[in-house]
C-alpha cells in the first residue's frame, strides 16, 4: 500500500553547485539570497514583510539542508525544535541547468548529452531555420530573433506583432525556441500550428523544446501572457521512473506542466491549473482521489516563471510563504503508505545577474507517516529521488540513483 507525491518547486535552489563556476553561477543561492534580502527588510511590499517566514519547510529540515549546502543556515530558517522530515541536498549530473534535464534526472534519467542552444548574437536563429519557418508556416516574417525575457519582449514588440502579423520568436539560455503571439489577433490554434512546424524544423539543431507563448491585451501596459502556454518537447531519451511505473500498472497523475516536460510519456492523467495556489488545490484534489500504487507529480511553475526569471525577490519570498503555509494541509491529507518529496529542478536566483537559471543544489525534503526523519546528506544526483520513489513503491531499482529510505 504505497503512493508517492512529488512536488517540484520550480527553480528553488539552495546554494551554488560544485560545478556552478562552469555556468558563471558561482555564489548563486536562490533560497539564501531571498532569505538575506528578507532579513534586511529589502523584500517588503504590500503583501509581505520582514524575515522569510517558512516555518513548515524549516521544521522539515530546509535550514539544515541549506546549511549543509552552503555552510550557513539562511536567516529566518533557524530551528530550535525537532526536525520532522528527512532532509538533504542534491547535485545535478545532467550537463544543463534547464527544466527537462532537472526533471528527467529526478525521474532517473540524467541528460548526458548537450542540448543545442542558440547564440547570444542578433539574429540568434540561423537564416535557413527562419526562412523555412516563414515559408512552411506561411508567415509574413518573424520579429524578435534574439535572446529575451518573455514578458519584456512582449512589451517591446507586442504592438508591432499585432500590426504586422509576424510572430515574436525568441530564445533564452535554455534549449528553447519560443513563439509569442496574440491569442485573438494571431489566433491560438494558428500559434500552436506554427509551433508544430517549428518543432520539426529545430530538430537538426538539437533543441529540446518549442514553446507557444500566447498573450492578450492591447498595449504594453496591459499585455499579459495567458495560461494557454504549450510546450512541445523532445521525449526523454531513456525510460523514466514514470514510464516504468506505468508499465507495471501504476498510475501517474500530472499536475501542471509535468506531462509536457516528459512529452506526455508514462502519464495516466493530466490536470492543469494556473498559478501556484490553484496548482496546489488541484494537487490536493488528486491526493484525495489517487488510488493505491500511484504517483501524484506536481510542478509549481510560478517560482521560476513569475519570480525567478523576473528577478522579483519579494514575489519569490511571498510565493514561498504561500506554499509553506499549505504544508500542514498536505500533511493532514496523507494516508499511511504515502511518501512526499519536495524538491526543485535547478535554481533561478532572483538576485543574480541576467534572467536565467542558476546551477544550484536542490533541496530534498521527504516526509510521510512512515518516513524516518533525519539527515540524508549530500546526494550525488537528483536521480536519488526517483530511486527512492521506486524503492518506496516496490519497483525494480532504476539504473541510476541510490535510495535514501532507511539508510
Ligand atoms: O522569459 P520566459 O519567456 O518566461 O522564458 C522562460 O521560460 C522558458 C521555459 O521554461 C525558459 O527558457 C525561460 O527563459
Ligand atoms: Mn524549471
Ligand atoms: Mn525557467
Amino acid at each position: 500500500m504505497a503512493r508517492a507525491i512529488i512536488i517540484v518547486a520550480d527553480s528553488f535552489g539552495i546554494g551554488a553547485a560544485p560545478d556552478a563556476a562552469k555556468f558563471g553561477d558561482q555564489g548563486s543561492d536562490t533560497l539564501g539570497h531571498i532569505a538575506e534580502n528578507c532579513a534586511k527588510g529589502l523584500a517588503d511590499n504590500d503583501i509581505r514583510k520582514g524575515s522569510l517566514n517558512i516555518p513548515n519547510m524549516t521544521a522539515l529540515g530546509l535550514g539544515e539542508a541549506a546549511k549543509d549546502a552552503t555552510g550557513r543556515v539562511p536567516p529566518g530558517l533557524e530551528h530550535g525544535g525537532a526536525i520532522i522530515g528527512a532532509f538533504g541536498h542534491a547535485k545535478e549530473l545532467s550537463r544543463g541547468k534547464d527544466t527537462p534535464s532537472g526533471h528527467w534526472e529526478i525521474a532517473g534519467v540524467p541528460v548526458d548529452f548537450d542540448w543545442g542552444y542558440f547564440p547570444f548574437e542578433v539574429p540568434t536563429f540561423p537564416k535557413e531555420l527562419t526562412d523555412a519557418l516563414i515559408k512552411q508556416a506561411k508567415l509574413p516574417g518573424i520579429i524578435g530573433n534574439c535572446h529575451a525575457s518573455g514578458t519584456t519582449i512582449i512589451a517591446e514588440l507586442g504592438e508591432e506583432h499585432i500590426k504586422t502579423g509576424m510572430p515574436i520568436c525568441y530564445t533564452s539560455a535554455d534549449s528553447v525556441f519560443q513563439i509569442a503571439a496574440h491569442e485573438e489577433h494571431f489566433g491560438l490554434d494558428r500559434l500552436y500550428e506554427v509551433c508544430e512546424i517549428a518543432f520539426k524544423l529545430v530538430k537538426p539543431y538539437n533543441i529540446g523544446r518549442v514553446i507557444a507563448r500566447p498573450f492578450l491585451g492591447s498595449s504594453p501596459a496591459d499585455f499579459k501572457r495567458t495560461p494557454n502556454r504549450r510546450d512541445i518537447a523532445i521525449p526523454p531519451h531513456k525510460p523514466t521512473l514514470l514510464d516504468k511505473f506505468s508499465d507495471t500498472g501504476g498510475k501517474v497523475i500530472s499536475v501542471g506542466k509535468i506531462a509536457d516536460i516528459y512529452a506526455h510519456r508514462g502519464i495516466s492523467k493530466k490536470v492543469k491549473a494556473s498559478g501556484n495556489m490553484a496548482l496546489f488545490d488541484a494537487m490536493m484534489t488528486e491526493i484525495d482521489q489517487a488510488p493505491d500504487n500511484s504517483i501524484v507529480f506536481t510542478n509549481l511553475v510560478d517560482f521560476d516563471m513569475e519570480f525567478g526569471h523576473r528577478r522579483d525577490v519579494p514575489g519569490y519570498a511571498n510565493a514561498l510563504e504561500e506554499f509553506d503555509a499549505r504544508i500542514p494541509e498536505l500533511r493532514a491529507a496523507l494516508k499511511p503508505g504515502d511518501l512526499v518529496i519536495i524538491t526543485a529542478d535547478h535554481g533561478c536566483d532572483p538576485t543574480w545577474r541576467g534572467n536565467d537559471h542558476t546551477r544550484e543544489f536542490v533541496p530534498i525534503l521527504a516526509f510521510g507517516p512512515a518516513i524516518q526523519p533525519g539527515p540524508i546528506g549530500i546526494r550525488d544526483s537528483f536521480a536519488d529521488i526517483g530511486q527512492t520513489i521506486a524503492d518506496h513503491l516496490g519497483m525494480t531499482p532504476l539504473a541510476v540513483g541510490t535510495s535514501f529510505l532507511n539508510g
